[in-house]
């Protein structure tokens, strides 16, 4: 089975793939989102796992849009604990750190930690290992890069500051996408859903208590811009059940009101 991430060994998305598929799997490392959804389209790889939320820094809102784009469908979610870590080169003092890269992602979840050292430059970047990996090979001083302490095991860096994100209990989701929708089966207690709904006087309002009348408790709503109207909004929506809750009665509801609905997955809750 082959993988698609963004990434390298000792991101976070690897850690995900070994968690979620084992240590069997094949993985292909690509530099963007972008790439990782296009190599599942196109049927190179057979799964991609993409991040696509973190409980301190939000949505990664263009994520939402390439699965959107591409038809993916989602078979599968996971939440990694995230701890982030300052390193360096061996033997470089924290004073001597002029400039911190990043995924920005990684660097929104420390931004407190920074407060204290307003004179270090924060710089995005690819993802969190591969500044690491950079900072080694190319034997970068002055510069530091936030990663786990698996990067740092694995590009020998040493850690000067340990566990720095904003607060100790960080998670991001991670969802797992396949080209083709996997068979339904009696477990699936999550689905995801664009639904895009008129710009009318209550029909947001209609559309949450119609989830609800059928048994649909929303985890997550976002909106995200319609890009050929402007002002006018989609609802990414997830919605978790118990039991035999007839969801695709809900759906023909809700498409019969006039609202546009795209199932994006059914899947297991892992939360
Ligand atoms: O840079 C990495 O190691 C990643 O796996 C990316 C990523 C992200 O896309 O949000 C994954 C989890 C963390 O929240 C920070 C960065």
């Amino acid at each position: 089975m082959r993988v698609g991430i963004q990434g390298i060994p000792g991101s976070f998305h690897h850690q995900v793939v070994l968690d979620y598929f084992g240590n069997a799997s094949e993985i292909s490392y690509y530099k963007t989102f972008e790439q990782v959804a296009k190599a599942v389209f196109e049927g190179r790889d057979q799964y991609a796992v993409l991040a696509i939320e973190n409980s301190i820094a939000g949505a990664i809102l263009p994520n939402y849009e390439l699965i959107d784009r591409y038809g993916l469908s989602i078979s599968g979610e996971y939440y990694l604990p995230i701890s982030h870590n300052l390193m360096a080169l061996p033997g470089q003092k924290i004073e001597a750190i002029k400039e911190v890269r990043s995924h920005p992602m990684a660097l929104l979840q420390c931004k407190k930690f920074f407060e204290a050292y307003p004179e270090v430059l924060l710089i995005d970047d690819i993802d969190t290992a591969t500044v690491a990996k950079r900072i080694a090979t190319d034997g970068l001083k002055g510069i530091g890069a936030i990663a786990s302490k698996t990067a740092a095991a694995i590009y020998q860096l040493e850690i000067l500051a340990s566990d720095i994100q904003t607060v100790k209990d960080n998670f991001t989701r991670f969802i797992i996408l396949q080209r083709e929708k996997p068979e339904s089966t009696d477990a699936v207690n999550k689905i995801s859903l664009k639904i895009t709904i008129s710009n009318e006087k209550g029909s947001l309002a209609k559309l949450l208590t119609l989830l609800s009348d059928y048994g649909l408790n929303l985890s997550k709503i976002q909106s995200v811009p319609v890009i050929e109207k402007p002002w006018d909004y989609a609802f990414f929506i997830d919605a978790q059940f118990e039991g035999h809750v007839d969801f695709r009665s809900a759906l023909a509801k809700i498409k019969l009101e006039g609202a546009e609905v795209k199932v994006l997955g059914e899947y297991i809750s892992r939360k």
